[in-house]
């Protein structure tokens, strides 16, 4: 769990890593049906791990719900010596998706908070609506409202008082 504030809203959000071993399969793809954004992590010293997304990428098409939100992410990039997959590439194939695309490192911090918050802006803009009412109606009294308000007989002392806060 991870609280992160984006456009002035404090979201709180629920993290999984999948396994990416074949033989775990199974159990993932159950935890792309709730699933409201999803990282494609690839490392970019690894190509084979690249090549890899193509399947992630049906396998989320498949079974995730849809309008779930994608970024494309070249993991490792502090590992610039072992490099394998140029960053053109993962542009390339995020451009291919229409999706974002981040270079990232767990390891020296390299925009992880960036991807996350990205991510999390985009489930936010898909569920614009919700938010919205989640924001509640615009706080300054409409004028029809004042007039109303106005032409109420003032509250004497005597008269029990209802909340004024
Ligand atoms: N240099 C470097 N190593 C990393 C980075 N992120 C993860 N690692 C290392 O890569 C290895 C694998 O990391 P995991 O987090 O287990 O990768 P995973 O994809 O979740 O692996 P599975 O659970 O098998 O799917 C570990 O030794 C990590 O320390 C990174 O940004 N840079």
């Amino acid at each position: 769990m991870k609280t992160i504030e984006v456009d002035g809203i404090k979201v709180r959000i629920q993290i999984w890593d999948t396994a990416g071993q074949e033989r775990y399969q199974t159990i993932t793809k159950q935890y792309y049906r709730r699933a409201q954004g999803i990282f494609l992590v690839y490392d970019i010293s690894s190509e084979r791990s690249y090549q890899h997304i193509v399947k992630w990428a049906s396998d989320v098409d498949e079974y995730a719900p849809d309008g779930v939100q994608k970024i494309l992410i070249g993991n490792k990039a502090d590992e610039e010596h072992k490099r394998q997959v140029p960053k053109e590439h993962g542009l390339q194939l995020a451009r291919e998706y229409g999706m974002d695309f981040y270079e990232t490192s767990a390891c020296s911090n390299l925009n992880i908070k960036e991807s996350f918050t990205r991510l999390t802006e985009l489930v936010l803009q898909a569920h614009r609506k919700e938010l919205e009412e989640l924001r509640g109606p615009p706080r300054a009294p409409t004028l029809t409202r004042l007039e109303e308000e106005e032409q109420q007989p003032l509250q004497g002392e005597d008269t029990p008082k209802t909340c004024w806060c």
